[in-house]
């Protein structure tokens, strides 16, 4: 780890702050961010503000500090030079305990340190993928796409393959509700629809009760508790269901698809432990972490091909001759060009386009202070700093015309703590390389399929959506030519 250098009282300056006419809660400022969420342009507008006052800057929401930050330094200190000072838990625990329990997502230390090594192993052994099961839906998603040239929005569909392929991995039953009847496995434990709209609506409130932080209290919604209740309790039921099936067949996996064993996080997990509690909230955390943001990223991918075909005609030069069942992850890591346009688009639509650190103890940013920008600044217990990846990623200083999509420009640009899809520190993705192999691989296969990928969609600029992640909101709306 990384040692940052010592600071005295004397050089720490504030960092210039956004103007208020409320210069004790910031209403003002708290009514334009509502605003900017409403008319999808809120990480826009902290791009903008960040432009206008500095890129660290900040303001009193509420009272309560939060210094706003596209300072590759600062980052630096808070994911790995100091992370043990700058946690999660009091923002996200009580918001989302109540539906996935408290792990990885949720928690800082002890829980953070007892989870991360039950975990991070797992992801680094399924990164050699599992290739055939991801293929199985991959295919279905293949075979819903229209040849003729009709138009369709992707999204929904990379929405539910995404969906599939998580669940299949995390829980070891895929979440394929909406197949033909006569295609689902009888002997499934989870009611997967059910499932889905329960978590679906306790994300939703989760969203709520962050915003709400403290007076979250005051939300009266008996459908929250009774969602949570039943995501938890099918959760539990199906871990004890999948430990009886272990139990009577004598530690043989039985999920077995002919003679192919498959890995999921549930059975790896159940070797390292069988605490009903500790297993129930890891794999809602992982649920939570993974289920949308390879979708989001996925479709923010075919928007923009759609939008560039001279992009898409030299990827499906590079994939030229490829077959499916050689895709394995080496062999997407190399091809260069398809990974140079993923950095590219994740350079300009980090699905975690903004991600917070409330200080827990007193520590002084390396810098972000005074009028230019240079001088340290001291934080105190309570105060947030939220990163603007998105800010980050555009600044010109770090990357030539920012806002133009050139995935060229990888061939020699090195980054470090400048471009952050998955964050940075020991707190970066666990899932990094199996989400990367899974865009990978669904990017590679519809460019073997389709000639063309052409925009559908009448409004050309990406328009953003912020639920947890940043989307395209109008999805990839595109026709695709054979
Ligand atoms: C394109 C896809 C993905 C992106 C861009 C992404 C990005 C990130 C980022 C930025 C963080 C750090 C969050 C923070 O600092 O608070 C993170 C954490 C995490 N991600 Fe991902 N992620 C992706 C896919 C996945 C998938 C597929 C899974 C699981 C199947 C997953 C599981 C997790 C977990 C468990 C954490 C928490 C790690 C910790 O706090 O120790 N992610 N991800």
């Amino acid at each position: 780890r990384p040692n940052g250098p010592r600071w005295r009282d004397s050089d720490c300056a504030t960092p210039p702050s956004l103007p208020s006419r409320d210069a004790f809660f910031n209403l003002d400022n708290v009514k334009d961010m509502l605003q900017t969420l409403a008319e999808n342009r809120r990480i826009r507008s902290i791009y903008e503000q960040s432009h206008k006052y500095g890129w660290t800057h900040q303001w009193w929401p509420f009272g309560t500090r939060l210094i706003q930050t596209s300072d590759p330094k600062i980052v630096l200190f808070i994911h790995a030079i100091e992370p043990e000072k700058f946690g999660i838990a009091p923002q996200r625990e009580n918001a989302t305990g109540p539906l996935i329990g408290h792990g990885l997502i949720t928690s800082d230390e002890p829980i953070w340190s007892f989870m991360r090594p039950l975990l991070k192993p797992i992801f680094t052994r399924t990164q050699i993928s599992d290739r055939v099961a991801f293929d199985i839906h991959v295919s279905r998603f293949m075979d819903l796409l229209p040849v003729d040239g009709s138009t369709i929005n992707l999204r929904p569909l990379l929405e539910s393959l995404i969906l599939y392929a998580s669940s299949e991995f995390i829980f070891g039953e895929s979440f394929d509700s909406q197949m033909p009847i006569g295609e689902r496995d009888p002997n499934k434990s989870i009611d997967s629809r059910s499932f889905i709209d329960a978590f679906n609506y306790g994300m939703k409130e989760v969203g709520k009760r962050i915003i709400f932080g403290k007076l979250s209290f005051l939300i009266r919604d008996p459908l929250f508790w009774s969602s949570c209740r039943f995501v938890q309790d099918t959760t539990r039921a199906h871990i004890e269901r999948v430990m009886r099936q272990i139990h009577t067949s004598g530690n043989q996996p039985t999920d077995t698809e002919g003679s192919r064993s498959k890995t999921t996080l549930l059975r790896e997990l159940l070797e390292k432990t069988q605490d009903l509690d500790v297993l129930c909230s890891q794999l809602l955390n992982v649920f939570f972490a993974g289920r949308d943001a390879p979708a989001i990223a996925l479709t923010s991918i075919f928007f923009i091909l759609s939008r560039h075909p001279q992009v898409w005609a030299q990827i499906r030069q590079e994939v030229q001759g490829l077959q499916p069942e050689n895709l394995f992850f080496e062999k997407l890591k190399s091809l260069r060009y398809v990974q140079h346009t993923i950095s590219e688009v994740f350079r300009l639509y980090p699905p975690l386009a903004n991600n917070s650190r409330i200080c827990l103890q007193e520590a002084i940013l390396p810098s972000g202070g005074g009028a230019d920008g240079t001088s340290p600044i001291r934080v105190f217990p309570r105060d947030t700093i939220s990163v603007s990846y998105y800010t980050l990623h555009r600044r010109a200083d770090f990357f030539e015309d920012p806002e133009v999509f050139r995935p060229e420009r990888w061939q020699t640009l090195r980054t470090t703590w400048e471009f952050l899809p998955f964050a940075g520190g020991p707190r970066h993705c666990p899932a990094q390389q199996l989400a990367l192999f899974w865009i990978g691989y669904v990017v590679v296969r519809m460019a073997l399929r389709f000639r063309e990928l052409k925009n559908m969609d009448p409004v050309n600029d990406f328009v953003e959506e912020v639920k947890l992640n940043l989307q395209s909101r109008n999805g990839a709306i595109v026709a695709l030519i054979v």
